[in-house]
Order: C-alpha cells, then structure tokens, then sequence
C-alpha cells in the first residue's frame, strides 16, 4: 500500500484524490489547502485529512475545519505527493519534496524541467519506471499523446498538425474569460502543446496552433496526422474503438456538441459530469492513403487523473504498464469502444 498525499486541492487536485481513494494498492494520507474555502470545508465533510501552511492553522481553525497537521507533516508523512497547485507553484514545492526525500509528481502547468521524465500513460510509461519526479503533461497534450500513441499502432506516425480549440476557464472560474471573443494562444506558431507532445516523442514533426473560445465545457482537437504507410480507415476506427481511455461518439444518435457530451455524461451518472476518456467523433475519421484527420472533445478537469494513478505506480516501480492502466481503468470506470 502506497502513502499518497495530494498538494493543492482545486480542479485537478480534488480528482485525484477521489481517484487514490477508488485504488487498491493506494492510501490517501490528506490534502494540503491554503484558504479554508468550500472546497477544503467539503474535503472536511469526506473524512479527508487537511494539512495547511503552517500560518493558516489559526484562519482554519477558526473556520471550523479542523487542520491535522502542516504541509511539511504531510509530505512527511507520505511516499509520494501528487503536487496540483497552480502553474509554476509546484516548482517552488520541490526543494520540500527533495528536503524529506519523496518522489513527486507534477502537473502540466510546471516546466518540464522541474521533473525527470515527462509523462503519458499510453506513450512511456516503462520510462518512467523509477524516476523520482515525473510531470503528468498538461489536458491537451495529454490528449495528443493518447491519440498519437494509438493511431501510431496503425503505422508509425511521421508528421501530426493540430488545430486546439481552448475553453477559455474552468466552470467555477468566475473571474476568468474571455466571455465575448476568441483569443489566439498565442497568435504565433506553434502553441506550447508541440513542444510539450515533443517532451515525451522526443523527435516528432508536430505543430500546433490553439484558439482560446469563451466555453468551460470542454476543449476540442482538429487534428491531421500523416503516417509512414498507407492505412484503411477501417483500420483507424479499430485501433480507436479497442483503447480504453479513448471513446468514440456515434453520429446516429446527434450529439456533436460538447454541451450534448456535457449531457451524456449527467445521463450516465459520470462522477462530476466527469469523462476522461478522449471523445472522437466516429464520423470525423478521414483516411486518404497515409493521411488521418479528426476531431474529438477533451475534458479538461479529469482527462489527467488516470495518468496521474499510472504515475504514481510508475515512480514507485509498484507494477508495469498493463497492470497499472488497467487497474486505473477498472477502478475508475474509464471505458473503451462506443460511449453512444
Ligand atoms: N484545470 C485544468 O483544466 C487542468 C489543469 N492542469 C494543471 O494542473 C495544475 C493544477 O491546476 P488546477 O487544478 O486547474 O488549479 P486550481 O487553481 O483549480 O487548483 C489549485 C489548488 O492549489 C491551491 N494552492 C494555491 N497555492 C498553493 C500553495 N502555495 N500551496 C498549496 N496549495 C496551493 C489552490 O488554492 C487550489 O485549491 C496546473 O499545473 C494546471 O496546469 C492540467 C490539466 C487540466
Ligand atoms: O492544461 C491545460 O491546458 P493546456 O493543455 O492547453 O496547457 C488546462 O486546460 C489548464 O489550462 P489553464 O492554464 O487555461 O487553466
């Protein structure tokens, strides 16, 4: 059983930490929180051990959620921590992490140099095996890689162009926007996203272009992959249909729009409206020769949490690939094959 501990409890942090309770071979120590906001009261109201800066105990307190020790106490107190504090704050966590000697994991918004390896559960998971410090990449190059990965047991990927559509905030970011424009991010070639997918397939031709739109739901792909031989498309759609972590949405039953997956996803009773599978739209699948274009939805608020269970168990040599992907996805009810 392995002692994880969550740093940082907001979008991604508080997935993850519902998903290291749903693990067998996992515990969850606490979380560390800095303001004694809902968030942390609702963490409370689970049974979730709270950990704090130590001058936050007394604002906590008097807040009436108890506080079971400080920050350093529960890195302490864990083998690994699953650092999701916002863009950059994980790099400032390290010298703690190095300090008590624990293996780290951190999100997509740290450089990629705050870890050892860059990591994609479907890509270079055997890489990882071991390695103290591992960074999850960011939602939409997690998504990349996934689809990637797949088509390139089709035939090896030469060259991929993608085109990303952005949601502009997260549902509970009220102060973010854009709320009327669309936003080049940047307006120059490529976004970070190429560079990031380059930080686990070290020598792909890929560029990437991204568009901020003003939506919370989801992000969407539009993305052009040319592969070494010619394929058949019923070969694509067979690849994509049997990888779990990838679902494919049917065009019979009209839902093209992320608010209609936003929909399927209540209907289902996904935990939190949650679906981490990458979302491919089976009739945007275009083969010509050795030429695949499509299009999927990627939602951003759990897309990484199956990658950060597998980087856990990779940093702490707990089990291979298969073993670990597939135990992520029985215990977190991540499918493969049609969704509808
Ligand atoms: N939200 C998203 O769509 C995705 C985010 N990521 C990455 O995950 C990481 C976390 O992002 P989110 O969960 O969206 O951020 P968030 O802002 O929702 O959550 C961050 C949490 O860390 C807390 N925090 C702030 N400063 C802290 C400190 N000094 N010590 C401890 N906790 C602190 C905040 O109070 C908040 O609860 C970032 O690297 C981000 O790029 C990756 C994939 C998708
Ligand atoms: O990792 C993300 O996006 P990215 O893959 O475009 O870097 C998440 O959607 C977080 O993005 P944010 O920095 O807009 O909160």
């Amino acid at each position: 059983m392995i002692s994880v501990a969550v740093n940082g409890y907001g979008t991604i942090g508080k997935r993850v930490a519902d998903a290291i309770l749903k693990q067998p071979d996992m515990r969850l120590v606490g979380v560390a929180k800095t303001s004694p906001n809902y968030e942390a009261f609702i963490a409370h109201r689970k049974g979730i051990k709270i950990y704090v800066p130590q001058q936050s105990i007394k604002k906590f307190e008097e807040s009436g959620i108890p506080v079971a020790g400080t920050i350093e106490d529960l890195v302490k107190a864990s083998d690994i921590v699953v650092d999701t504090t916002p863009n950059g704050v994980g790099a400032q966590y390290k010298p703690i992490y190095q300090q008590f000697q624990r293996n780290a994991i951190f999100q997509g918004g740290e450089k990629a140099e705050v870890a050892d390896i860059s990591f994609s559960a479907l890509c270079n998971y055997d890489e990882a095996l071991g390695k103290k410090y591992i960074r999850v990449v960011s939602c939409n190059t997690t998504a990349l890689l996934r689809t990637i990965c797949t088509i390139n047991k089709v035939s090896k990927v030469e060259k991929v162009r993608a085109t990303i559509v952005r949601r502009a905030a997260d549902q509970k970011e009220v102060k973010k926007g854009p709320i009327n424009s669309l936003v080049p991010d940047p307006a120059t070639v490529p976004s970070h996203h190429a560079k990031d997918v380059n930080s686990v397939i070290k020598n792909l031709d890929i560029v990437t272009m991204a568009v901020i739109a003003p939506t919370t739901l989801m992000h969407m792909h539009f993305i052009n992959i040319t592969l070494k031989d010619k394929v058949e498309k019923k070969d694509v759609l067979s690849v994509l249909e049997n990888t779990p972590r990838i679902v494919l949405i049917s065009s019979k039953y009209d839902a093209e729009a992320t608010a209609e997956l936003v929909e399927i996803a209540r209907d289902l009773k996904r935990e939190r409206n949650d679906i981490p599978e990458v979302m491919v739209f089976d009739d945007s699948v275009y083969v010509k020769d050795n030429e695949v274009m499509l299009m999927y939805a990627v939602h951003q608020e759990s897309i990484v949490v199956p990658e950060n269970m597998d980087a856990i168990r990779a940093s702490t040599r707990l089990m291979n690939a298969e073993d670990s992907i597939r135990i992520t996805n029985e215990s977190l009810g991540i499918l493969k094959g049609y969704l509808i």
